[in-house]
């Protein structure tokens, strides 16, 4: 795609982005900023690596930066053989190359963030843990979502592990179809992560209210998933908790996956948990006794077949009762409706394999002929829905 194709796109988006920020009404001082009354500060402050309002050493591309293109572009409007194989992945390293330049040439130095650095928007949303607001940088004017943690709920929750986790892989992934962490800070009781904002919000939303995908358009974010597992396998990270729930969506309808917080490393040492929903648990990490060495990456490929099951049909394939849930997904036991066409049946009987070392490679889900055949229909039909 020319350069100057690319450009307009990142200016939409960027000027998108803050016709948003602009809508958002600052709704709070930072002071109040995160503040729960729902749980009292009766623990411990977790988390306290070093000072109160130590700062973790991070940057943050600028506004222009946004503008030139730190901002991923969107696989959906690639043309097709690129949106479904290659490109995605080259896309991902362009994406990583940009930034790079970006940080070293408009932000020579380490940036040390706090609080007042931010003017803070509407609430986005608000998770088990945490509050998320929409946020400006004052002096380069990005644009991003910030998220609250409070350390005594994270304490209370027994969570600090896992945020800890969270914020050590994510803030080293960079790929146009994961969500991007800049950075955290934090103060005496709060943890701050600087999140990309996705401006379309929580896949699982979009899913609910179409009820189901139509096949082009599934076929696409399916794609994109498998692009975005390639590159966390490669560096031999696992996500585990792959679900509509934790895929928030960009600005122009691009995936972007979220929730690290059960992701590992490969090879881990803890023990396996139940820490998934169970309608997305691989068969391999409900064996009880299951250990580390008990399951690999490949539980990430069952999921991605839960996922596109879902997608198609609306609901998850093994949904039942927890007991027979766990019955069912032990025997790979679903029923495809007749609706769901041929080629998106063959990938997911590929993916949802009781066997991990049989089930379809990323790269061949990339190159599967529904991937291809579909991809091409959903390009034609998202540039009808955007002229
Ligand atoms: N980067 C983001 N851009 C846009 N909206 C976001 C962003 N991050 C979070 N949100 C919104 O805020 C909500 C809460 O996010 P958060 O990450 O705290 O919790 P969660 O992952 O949804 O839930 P849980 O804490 O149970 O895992 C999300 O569901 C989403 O609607």
């Amino acid at each position: 795609m020319a350069a100057r194709t690319l450009e307009a796109r990142f200016e939409r988006m960027s000027v998108n982005d803050e016709n948003e920020y602009q809508k958002s009404k600052i709704v709070t001082t930072t002071t109040q900023l995160g503040h729960s009354t729902s749980r009292p500060n009766l623990y411990k402050v977790a988390l306290q690596a070093g000072s109160a309002n130590t700062v973790t050493a991070v940057t943050l591309p600028s506004q222009a930066a946004q503008r030139k293109g730190a901002q991923p572009p969107s696989p959906t409007r690639k043309p097709v053989a690129s949106a479904v194989s290659r490109s995605s992945d080259e896309l991902a390293l362009a994406h990583v190359e940009r930034k790079s330049a970006t940080i070293l040439i408009e932000q020579p130095s380490m940036k040390q963030f706090h609080l007042g650095m931010f003017e803070i928007g509407r609430p986005l949303g608000k998770g088990k843990f945490g509050r998320v607001y929409l946020a400006r940088e004052r002096t380069s004017g990005f644009i991003c979502a910030l998220k609250v943690l409070h350390k005594s709920e994270i304490q209370q929750g027994r969570v600090e592990k896992q945020v800890r986790r969270e914020i050590e892989i994510q803030s080293n992934l960079r790929h146009p179809n994961i969500l991007q962490l800049f950075g955290h800070f934090h103060d005496n009781k709060r943890v701050f992560l600087i999140l990309e904002f996705a401006g379309k919000g929580e896949l699982y939303k979009h899913l609910r209210k179409e009820n189901r995908f139509p096949e082009w358009k599934a076929s696409q974010y399916i794609a994109q998933m498998a692009s975005a597992l390639r590159y966390l396998h490669r560096k031999h990270v696992i996500h585990r908790d792959i679900k509509p729930e934790n895929i928030l969506v960009g600005i122009h309808g691009e995936m972007k996956v979220s929730d690290f917080g059960w992701s590992v490393h490969a090879p881990n040492s803890r023990r396996a948990t139940m820490c998934g929903t169970l309608d997305y648990l691989p068969p391999e990490m409900l064996k009880p006794g299951s250990s580390d060495n008990s399951y690999n990456e490949k539980v990430d490929l069952w999921s991605l077949g839960v996922l596109t099951y879902e997608f198609l049909v609306g609901e998850a394939p093994f949904e039942d009762t927890p007991v027979m849930t766990q019955r069912r997904i032990a025997r790979a036991d679903m029923t495809i409706p007749s609706f769901v066409s041929p080629e998106a049946r063959d990938l997911i009987k590929r993916l949802l394999v009781l066997d991990p070392e049989k089930r379809i490679p990323l790269e061949q889900v990339q190159t599967h002929p529904w991937i291809v055949k579909h991809c091409l229909k959903g390009e034609r039909a998202a540039n009808r829905e955007k002229s």
